[in-house]
């Protein structure tokens, strides 16, 4: 029996990984649950899976789940409880399925007591990717991608050796934009951006999506995950999110991942790793139904945030914990109507530009830098 710690149970990856969870109850175990302010959600899953603790972000909720609490699970508050809960749990799985770089602590914490992690929060390893990856050797802990391209990579990386490897291909569906003129993105809205054209998923990771720097973010992550330089790892547009992303090998040998665009297949990949497992829910690929596959370069006049990620991570040091925290930032302001589309690229340039960069800065440090660009964002 795996047992699970699901942090960000609430959310898009979160409840899929408990629809993977509930299949084979044989084989996972859920003993920690961890969320932002959804109680209504919470309190259904407890019914559920009865953890033996679930952490919540705000102390005031507690009382909300008082008496939903079945005998044997505990509520606890903040994020210095969760960052515990996550060193004491039995759990030797921790699935990070929470949003945006405050995902890095609860990362630290389950690297540090030997977890395996399920990383789905990518901005941990996009603001902190040295250091996590230095701590997993340190403590002998072990990523396992859950993103989808990642986790493609991972797959089409099954078997082989290190210096066989040539290239890291990863796959962009293009947006909710991809067909949008310059023109039409000035006014373009935060509904329109939130109709992602073959996934369903959380707010901040589809308008990432349609910035394309959400592909930005995946190139430090596999840079990071996969230990490859920048140099060896594109982009290649491809619209139908078939191909989840490919691996070239110096043999000029292609090995790619396929399948619906159905984060499940991912999820229970990392959960399951490394069997495999049957899984319901995801529609079987029929190759002939979609007849054709599509195939476009990324244009770095148009993917502008793209271009961006690419330069900070290989500028390395502080760049990417500020290109990140400037994100987050620019894509909330988006949302709530404060920064149009296009100021997005905008906003996260200018804080790049201001920043000085330190190389390898410690954990405080870079906290304090995301938290420093987050003041200056708001205020300039
Ligand atoms: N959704 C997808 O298909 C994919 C997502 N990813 C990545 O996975 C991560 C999660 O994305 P997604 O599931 O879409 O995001 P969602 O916004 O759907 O979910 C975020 C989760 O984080 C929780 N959360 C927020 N703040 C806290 C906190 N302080 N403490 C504990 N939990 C908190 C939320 O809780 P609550 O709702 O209760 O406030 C929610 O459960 C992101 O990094 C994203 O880029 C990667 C590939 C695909
Ligand atoms: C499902 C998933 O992994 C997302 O991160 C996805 O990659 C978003 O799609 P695009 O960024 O390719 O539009
Ligand atoms: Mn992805």
């Amino acid at each position: 029996m795996k047992e699970i710690a699901l942090i960000g149970s609430t959310g898009s990856i979160g409840t899929q990984t408990l629809d993977v969870i509930r299949q084979h109850q044989d084989r996972f175990r859920v003993r920690l649950l961890a969320c932002g302010t959804n109680i209504e959600r919470l309190k259904q899953q407890i019914a559920e899976f009865h953890p033996e603790v679930v952490v919540i972000r705000d102390e005031k909720d507690l009382i909300k789940l008082e008496a939903h609490l079945p005998t044997g699970t505990k509520a606890v508050a903040g994020e210095t409880a969760l960052l515990e809960e996550i060193a004491k749990t039995n759990a030797s799985f921790v699935m990070n399925a929470i949003v945006g770089s405050q995902g890095l602590k609860p990362t630290m914490a389950a690297i540090k007591a030997g977890k395996t992690i399920g990383i789905a929060n990518k901005e941990t390893l996009v603001t902190a990717g040295h250091l996590v990856t230095e701590a997993c050797n340190h403590y002998g802990a072990q990523l396992i991608a859950v993103d989808s391209e990642h986790s493609a990579i991972l797959q089409s990386l099954e078997g082989s050796k290190r210096e066989e490897i040539s290239r890291l291909i990863v796959t962009a569906s293009g947006g909710s934009f991809r067909d949008w003129s310059a023109e039409e993105l000035q006014h373009a809205r935060p509904e329109d951006a939130l109709k992602h054209p073959n996934w369903s998923m959380g707010q901040k990771v589809t308008i990432d999506s349609a910035t394309m720097m959400n592909k930005g973010l995946e190139v430090i992550e596999a840079h990071w995950l996969f230990n490859m330089p920048y140099e060896s790892i594109d982009v290649l547009i491809h619209r139908e999110s078939i191909i989840h992303s490919l691996v070239e090998y110096q043999d000029k040998s292609m090995i790619a991942q396929l399948g619906t665009p159905d984060m499940k297949v991912a999820i229970q990949y990392a959960l399951a790793y490394p069997d495999r497992l049957e899984l319901n829910g995801p529609e079987r690929l029929n190759l002939w139904e979609v007849g054709t596959l599509h195939f476009e370069k990324i244009d770095p006049l148009k993917h502008q945030c793209l271009m961006m990620a690419y330069q900070a991570g290989k500028t390395g040091g502080s760049a990417p914990t500020v290109l990140n925290a400037a994100n987050e930032v620019a894509v909330q302001m988006f949302l709530e109507g404060k920064l149009t589309f296009t100021g997005i690229a905008t906003v996260v340039e200018k804080a790049l530009s201001e920043h000085t960069v330190i190389d390898h800065p410690s954990i405080e440090k870079v906290l304090e830098i995301d938290e420093e660009t987050r003041t200056r964002m708001m205020t300039g």
